[in-house]
C-alpha cells in the first residue's frame, strides 16, 4: 500500500499535498521504530488503516479556510495530519494526554511543512477554546467524550454542515450509542472505500 491509495480517493491534490502524503511513509515507519505509536504490523498498511481512515473524515465535511478543528487523543497525529494536510487552509489543534506522542506529531508536522496545526500535550478536558469540528479516533466510548468537549463549539456553522463531532467508531455501536442518550448519525464507509478493512466502520456525526 502506497501513497497512490491516497491519490486514488482524492484525486485533486496539488503537489505539495501528494508530497506531504508520500512524506508520511518514511517518516512515520522512524519514529515508530523509536516511539510505539503503530503496531509494528500495521505500520506497512499505514496508507490504508491510518492515513485513508483519517481522511473518511473527509467525505462527509469539506472543512473550510477559517474553521478550526480540534483532535482529541491524536497519538500519533490521526486523524489530524492527514486531514491539515488535506485542507492546508484550515485550523487544527491536536491533543494527547501522552507527552512523547506530541512530540512525534510536532517533529512530523515540522518534516511535513504544515503550518496550519498545532499540537499539545494536554487532557481534552483542559482545553479553553472553541471549535467547528472535533475529530477524533480510537480514544474512548461517547459517553466518556463528550462531556470532555461538550462546551467547545463556535456557535455560528459557516459549512453546509452544522458545527459538531466526527468520530471514527467501528463494529457494532448499537449499545454505545443508546447508553450515551446523543443525536447521533451514523455513516457507514463502505459509502465511499470498497476496501473490506471498512466494512463496518463509520463515521458517528453528532451535530451541536
Ligand atoms: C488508542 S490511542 C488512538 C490514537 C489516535 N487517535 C489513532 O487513532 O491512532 C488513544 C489516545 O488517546 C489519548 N487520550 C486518552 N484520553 C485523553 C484525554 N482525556 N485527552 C487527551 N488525550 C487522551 C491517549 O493518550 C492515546 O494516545
Amino acid at each position: 500500500m502506497t501513497s497512490e491509495l491516497i491519490l486514488h480517493y482524492f484525486p485533486d491534490l496539488t503537489q505539495k499535498q501528494k508530497d506531504q502524503f508520500a512524506g508520511l511513509d518514511d517518516l512515520y515507519r522512524f519514529w515508530n521504530s523509536r516511539i510505539n505509536l503503530i503496531s509494528r504490523k500495521d505500520i506497512d498498511m499505514l496508507y490504508l488503516h491510518h492515513i485513508l481512515h483519517s481522511l473518511a473524515i473527509a467525505k462527509v465535511v469539506s472543512f473550510l479556510p477559517g474553521e478550526k478543528i480540534l483532535d482529541v487523543g491524536t497519538g500519533g497525529g490521526f486523524p489530524g495530519i492527514p486531514l491539515a494536510i488535506l485542507f492546508p487552509d484550515t485550523h487544527f489543534h491536536l491533543v494527547d494526554s501522552i507527552g512523547k506522542k506530541v512530540k512525534v506529531v510536532n517533529e512530523v508536522a515540522l518534516a511535513s511543512d504544515l503550518k496550519n496545526l498545532v499540537s499539545t500535550h494536554a487532557r481534552a478536558e483542559q482545553i479553553n477554546d472553541k471549535f467547528n469540528f472535533v475529530v477524533s479516533r480510537a480514544v474512548t466510548r461517547l459517553s466518556e467524550f463528550y462531556p470532555w468537549i461538550k462546551g467547545k463549539f463556535l456557535k455560528d456553522s459557516v459549512n453546509d454542515i452544522q458545527n459538531g463531532i466526527l468520530y471514527l467508531k467501528g463494529g457494532d455501536l448499537t449499545d454505545e450509542i443508546k447508553e450515551s442518550k446523543l443525536d447521533v448519525t451514523l455513516i457507514p464507509l463502505t459509502n465511499y472505500f470498497k476496501e473490506d478493512y471498512f466494512e463496518t466502520k463509520y463515521v458517528v456525526y453528532i451535530p451541536q
